[in-house]
């Protein structure tokens, strides 16, 4: 029986997943599947993944069956460069558009949602697509692109539309950090693996770490090979990132939540988040 890691294919991830012992996971059972988060968000809801990185949005829609590793998120207080609306038109200009979004996401693509339909009470259209720029703005007023697709599309056509940075316009409107992706465990699998889960957890912590502690140069040179770009974009794109889960980050990630429902994009309110207590495992 094994334990199922979700791998976020993106690179804001790497930190957590670039230092890790893979060898000595597999021995223990851990197997990984690497997928953009709509699909890890699936595969958790349906017990084929244990545990791993997914949307903030998909733990606040199964609040009752996860459990949130502490202190790991993707999250940025202001700007987080890797999660755009691509607009033909200013932002001012876009009441009754139509906008077109990335299929890969789910915590982005409602907060675009939160910020045009009650930030600025626009009415929009909205259609869910393959994250393929050309195609979207094909016949869409705009996009929304995440990940190394919107790094990709900043760096090729950024002169060409305007580009607006959802972590940025969110924190401009409410002072709060925005958590984009939370690490959480099924409670099912903490209830029968809880020292695997254990195992799984600090060997995340432990590459957050040493990521940190080298400022994320040797991951970068993969990365350089891997994706292209610029040291210097890497090297500022990570520092500007946070990957902690604390009170603060926590604070801002329920103001999510509240508004989410106000707006009925959740059935429920989530006003805790349910953190795991990781003094309860032995191991
Ligand atoms: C920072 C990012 O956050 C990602 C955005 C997500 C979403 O919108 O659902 C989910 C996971 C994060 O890795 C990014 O993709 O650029």
């Amino acid at each position: 029986m094994s334990v199922v890691v979700g791998e976020i294919s993106y690179t804001n991830i790497l930190p957590f997943f670039y230092y890790l012992d893979r060898e000595e996971l597999h021995k223990r059972h851990c197997t990984f599947i690497p997928q953009v988060p709509a699909q890890l968000n699936k595969g958790m809801s349906e017990g084929v993944i244990d545990i791993g990185g997914i949307s903030s949005f998909a733990y606040a829609t199964n609040a009752n069956s996860y459990s949130l590793l502490p202190n790991l998120s993707v999250t940025s207080y202001g700007a987080v460069n890797s999660i755009f609306l691509i607009s033909k038109k200013p932002l001012m200009e876009l009441n009754g558009s139509k906008i077109a979004l990335t299929s890969s996401s789910a915590t982005s693509v409602h907060l675009l949602k939160i910020i045009l339909e009650h930030f600025h009470s626009f009415t929009i259209e909205c259609k869910m697509m393959k994250p393929n720029l050309a195609m979207m703005l094909q016949d869409y007023d705009a996009c929304l692109l995440i990940g190394d697709d919107a790094i990709v599309a900043k760096r090729e056509v950024g002169h060409l539309y305007h580009f607006y940075d959802l972590g940025e316009l969110w924190y401009k409107q409410t002072g709060y950090s925005m958590t984009f992706a939370v690490f959480a465990v099924r409670n099912e699998t903490l209830q029968k693996h809880s020292s695997i889960v254990g195992y799984v957890y600090r060997s995340f912590l432990e590459s957050k770490r040493k990521s940190e502690i080298d400022q994320y140069e040797q991951m970068i040179d993969d990365i350089v090979l891997t994706h292209g770009g610029e040291r210097l974009f890497w090297n500022t794109y990570f520092q500007n990132l946070c990957n902690d889960f604390g009170e603060r980050e926590q604070e801002g990630l329920i103001y999510y939540y509240q508004l989410l429902y106000k707006l009925g994009y959740l059935p429920s309110p989530v006003t805790s988040l349910n953190i795991w207590d990781v003094t309860r495992t032995l191991e």
